[in-house]
This record gives C-alpha cells, sequence and structure tokens, in this order.
C-alpha cells in the first residue's frame, strides 16, 4: 500500500508545497506571466515520485535546463537539489503546522486485512514516509517499509519502475503473483503494472479515476472499505 494519499492526507501538503516552491521559482525567472504548476502537472510529473526526480520531470515538462548540483546543496541554489530541497523545507513548515492525518477507511481496512491474515508493507516515495507514519502513531503498524530512503541507500529505482514493489514483496516473502498492489497515483498505477503485479487497484480520493484507469488500474475505488470482502 502507498502511504501519500492512500493511507495518510498528506497529498494536500505535498501539493501546496510543490506549488509554492516551483511559482515562486517560474515567478522568478519568468515575471508575472509565468505558467503556474497546474494540479494536472502535479498529478502527471510530481505525485507518487521521488522527490529531484520530481524537479527533473517538471522542469523537462517545461524544457527548463538547471544543473544538477550537488545532494548537499542548500535551498538557495538554483539546481535540482537546491529545488528540491526548497520544497521539502515548505513542506516540513506545512506538516508541522497542520498536522498529517490518517484516512479512517484506510485503518479500518487495515485491520481487516491483518485478522484476515494478509501481510501488509507501506511503500511510499517519500522519504518522510517513517517521520509521517510515526506522527500518526502507525508505524509499527505493517509487516515491511521501504520508502524514500530505502530507495536511496538501496539504489532502488523510483516510481514508475516497479522496483520499490518487488522489495516489498521480498520483504514480506511473497511472490509477485500474490501480491496486490493499492496506489493513488498514476506513476505508482503504472510501477505496479510494469512490474506484473496481478492486481492493481487504484484509489480515487480526487477525481482521477479515470487517469488512473488509463494508467492501468485494473479497478479503482473512491473508499477502500468497498474492497471488504472483495480480494480475500
Ligand atoms: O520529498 P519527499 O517527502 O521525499 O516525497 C517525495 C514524493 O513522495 C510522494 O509520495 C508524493 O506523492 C510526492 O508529492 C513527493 O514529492
Amino acid at each position: 500500500m502507498d502511504m501519500d494519499g492512500v493511507i495518510t492526507q498528506t497529498t494536500e501538503i505535498h501539493t501546496e508545497a510543490w506549488k509554492r516552491m516551483f511559482d515562486d521559482f517560474l515567478q522568478n525567472e519568468y515575471g508575472p506571466d509565468f505558467k503556474p504548476l497546474a494540479i494536472e502537472d502535479y498529478k502527471e510529473f510530481i505525485d507518487g515520485i521521488s522527490r529531484f526526480d520530481g524537479v527533473r520531470n517538471f522542469l523537462k515538462s517545461r524544457n527548463i535546463e538547471l544543473p544538477e548540483g550537488l545532494e548537499d546543496d542548500d535551498s538557495e541554489k538554483k539546481t535540482v537539489y537546491g529545488l528540491g530541497r526548497r520544497k521539502n523545507h515548505i513542506f516540513l513548515k506545512l506538516l508541522e503546522k497542520r498536522g498529517a492525518t490518517k484516512y479512517e477507511d484506510a485503518l479500518e481496512m487495515i485491520d481487516y486485512w491483518k485478522k484476515k491474515g494478509m501481510k501488509l508493507a507501506v511503500i511510499s516515495a517519500s522519504r518522510n514516509c517513517k517521520h509521517i507514519l510515526n506522527s500518526v502513531g502507525i508505524l509499527d503498524l505493517f509487516d515491511a517499509r521501504v520508502d524514500g530512503i530505502t530507495q536511496k541507500e538501496e539504489n532502488l529505482k523510483g516510481k514508475p519502475e516497479p522496483d520499490i514493489f518487488l522489495r516489498a514483496c521480498k520483504l514480506l516473502e511473497v511472490s509477485v503473483g500474490q501480491a496486490i498492489v493499492i496506489e493513488d497515483a498514476r506513476a505508482g498505477i503504472r510501477a505496479g503494472k510494469k512490474g506484473q503485479f496481478p492486481l492493481v487497484i487504484g484509489v480515487d480520493r480526487y477525481g482521477d479515476g479515470e487517469n488512473l484507469k488509463e494508467a492501468g488500474a485494473d479497478m479503482v475505488v473512491g473508499n477502500l472499505c468497498e474492497l471488504k470482502g472483495q480480494l480475500i
């Protein structure tokens, strides 16, 4: 299961942080007539994708070339890493102010599936995954976690590649053929399909259902409780 937008209500905070960072950057570059980051830009180029790939994807979509810079570039640097850090500063401030909340349907279904004997892994592109799960008190709920930190440490390819999901299967000691992917981001659905998971479920919290289907989702639900009695 993906975290942001499936288990925790953190998509809004990510979206706002990305928009503030990129709109500010674009305005500085192009002046008041700049074309702001739209929700479609977020969904297609950033959602579910690791922080620095998100920067790269969006810049590429606007034909903007910036130097990569260095991983420890500070947020003032006009580099891929600098912009990524800028966004993370804004994100952490917003998170501290508003706090993360859980989706109750996700919690209900996690409990339901666990009682049925299913193994559950939380997967996320986010390097803030552990911090967020901890802040809402559900860090220990899962049998495995593969997140943005794991991705960096183990040099895994990010979504839309399936590496994160495949790593989760290894940790859970299940084969791909026995596993189900639950995702709300187009990139996550694409990763599930690429990894040949037999069932890739899209979670449509914000009216992106058609696009999730187009990305390859086998089914789309608006509320995870719709899955009660369906998978096992
Ligand atoms: O910057 P972080 O916390 O490592 O998160 C990386 C990405 O994590 C994904 O889960 C979000 O959908 C993206 O918006 C975010 O950019």
